[in-house]
């Protein structure tokens, strides 16, 4: 063969090659923008996935399915791609660390439910159970969400129980102090001789271990006791107002008749004094007219035997009237008497009302409201007499720790006894008050600067020599006392406010201490 013909059948077979190679590359772009087609639009799903996580990458996102939508515009999808590789990353990161954050969320909720002690057992082990498995960490959102709904489960049982179960709700720390000073207020309270036994009883059962229905049956009785009372002493003023209405009727009646037959009487005086003013002067007419003595004397009978007829008429009338005077005085003074004896009762009542509206039941000093009088009293004499006021207002220290230690009711003896010894410390003219709880205040005029300090330190250290003895334990039971002089143009209530402050200070420092707010 040639040489031509051998380059011509080279070029020849190096056409079909490059025919070959052709149709094989094209194949190839062919099939690669299948692929990348089909990776494009496996992108544009997976973005749609990852919608509605973070806005930023949404608009990302969103813009990235534009461009990658028309695949000439492919490369200005390019860089988008950084910015949407770093947000992917960056959620990613805060996803994990948020599924971090609501396991220890989830695992708080489950220690909470672990302290109903209502909760059934089952919903108890199950809860055991549940607490394992969520110490594993979370990969997805999607594992969490049943978690939360495992935990809704059991507050769903638990909750289902309580309201088939009313009386076992759950008693809260903020119910039992709620139970304590119920206790306290009602011992504040003077009730009934009848009732004491009951307001007794339950004072017990409030300070014991009580269920939520136990103390709102408790609220509601002593509601129920105080409203009976009102009642009573309602009744008991309407029936003296009745009885006062009575005997006024009576006394009305007596006076009406006596009035009218005053009135008869007046007329009937006035009749018999005609007739013996006529029998007078009949008789003065005889004695200038008639001259013969016989006839005189015959006619002047007539008239005189007339005469004291109507005399003794007079007279009967007179007691007649005094009669009727004296019954009618009678019959008054029986009302008045009776009414008199009603009014000193209901006086007594009320006077005993009043005096039990200004003592502290418990310890038998005065109370707020009595405090309030006296100071508005001190108050008025040392503006008017210009003499020193001193008020003082005192606590008791760790008082809450006898009631804890030893009971509440001894905590009530110990408020009895330091409130005789402050009582005894004191002078007649001095005076002292249950503020409430373990706080009392002192009023003491005529005391000089020198002397306050002196006096109240005696009265802290009497009460701290008081020698008790709680469960054969020598206790010693101090005050703090804070004191304040009433200062030219100053008010009671703002010298109180500086004692009260001083208080606070003899409390900070120590206790067991005075502070006098100079
Ligand atoms: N037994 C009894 N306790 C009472 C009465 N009134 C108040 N308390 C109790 O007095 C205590 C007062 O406690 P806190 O206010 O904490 O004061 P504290 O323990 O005295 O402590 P400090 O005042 O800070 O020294 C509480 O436990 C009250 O329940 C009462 O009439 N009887």
């Amino acid at each position: 063969m040639k040489d031509s013909d051998i380059a011509v059948s080279q070029i020849a077979l190096m056409k079909q090659k490059l025919h070959s190679a052709r149709t094989a590359l094209e194949e190839f772009n062919k099939d690669r923008n299948d692929k990348l087609k089909t990776l494009i639009q496996f992108i544009g799903q997976l973005s749609l996935a990852c919608k509605g996580q973070n806005l930023e990458l949404d608009n990302k996102l969103a813009k990235l399915r534009h461009n990658l939508h028309d695949f000439d515009q492919i490369d200005e999808a390019l860089p988008e791609l950084v910015d949407i590789e770093r947000l992917l990353k960056g959620q990613y990161n805060q996803t994990m660390a948020k599924l971090e954050e609501s396991r220890t969320g989830l695992s708080k909720v489950i220690r909470q439910i672990q302290r109903v002690n209502s909760a059934p057992d089952k919903v108890k082990k199950e809860v055991n159970y549940f607490k394992q498995e969520l110490s594993k960490p979370f990969h997805t959102v999607w594992e969490y969400i049943p978690k939360v709904e495992k935990l809704i489960g059991f507050y769903e049982d638990i909750l289902q129980l309580q309201f088939n179960n009313p009386d076992d709700i759950d008693i809260l720390p903020q119910h039992i102090q709620l139970a304590r000073e119920l206790a306290v207020k009602i011992s504040e309270i003077e009730f009934r001789k009848d009732q004491r036994d009951q307001v007794l009883v339950m004072k017990e059962v409030l300070l014991g271990d009580i269920t939520l229905s136990t103390l709102l049956e408790s609220y509601q009785t002593i509601i129920s006791l105080l409203l009976d009372n009102i009642a009573r002493e309602k009744s008991a003023s309407q029936d003296f107002l009745y009885a006062l209405n009575d005997a006024l009727t009576v006394v009305r009646d007596v006076v009406n008749n006596s009035h009218n037959s005053n009135e008869r009487s007046a007329q009937l005086k006035q009749q018999l004094n005609n007739e013996i003013n006529l029998r007078v002067d009949n008789a003065g007419g005889l004695i200038t007219d008639i001259e013969d003595i016989a006839d005189l004397k015959t006619q002047l009978t007539v008239q005189l035997s007339s005469l004291r007829d109507a005399l003794s008429r007079k007279e009967a009338l007179e007691q007649r009237e005094q009669a009727i005077l004296r019954n009618s005085i009678n019959a008054m003074r029986k009302e008045l008497n009776s009414i008199t004896q009603e009014a000193n009762s209901f006086k007594e009542k009320l006077f005993e009302h009043q005096k039990l509206n200004l003592l502290d039941p418990l310890t038998q000093l005065a109370n707020r409201t009595a405090l309030e009088d006296r100071m508005d009293q001190e108050y008025r004499n040392h503006i008017r007499f210009k003499t020193p006021l001193w008020i003082a207002v005192t606590d008791i220290d760790h008082f809450k720790m006898v009631n804890d230690n030893f009971g509440h009711s001894t905590g009530d003896k110990t408020l009895q006894v330091i409130a005789m010894a402050l009582k005894n410390s004191l002078r007649e003219s001095e005076f002292v008050a249950r503020y409430g709880g373990e706080e009392f205040v002192l009023l003491l005029p005529d005391i000089t600067e020198e002397n306050i300090s002196i006096l109240l330190n005696r009265v802290r250290e009497k009460i701290k020599n008081i020698p008790f003895k709680f469960k054969n334990q020598k206790i010693t039971v101090t005050l703090s006392i804070g004191a304040a002089q009433v200062m030219e143009n100053e008010t009671i209530e703002e010298a109180f406010e500086r004692a009260d402050a001083a208080l606070y200070k003899a409390k900070n420092n120590g206790r067991d201490r005075v502070v006098i707010d100079i």
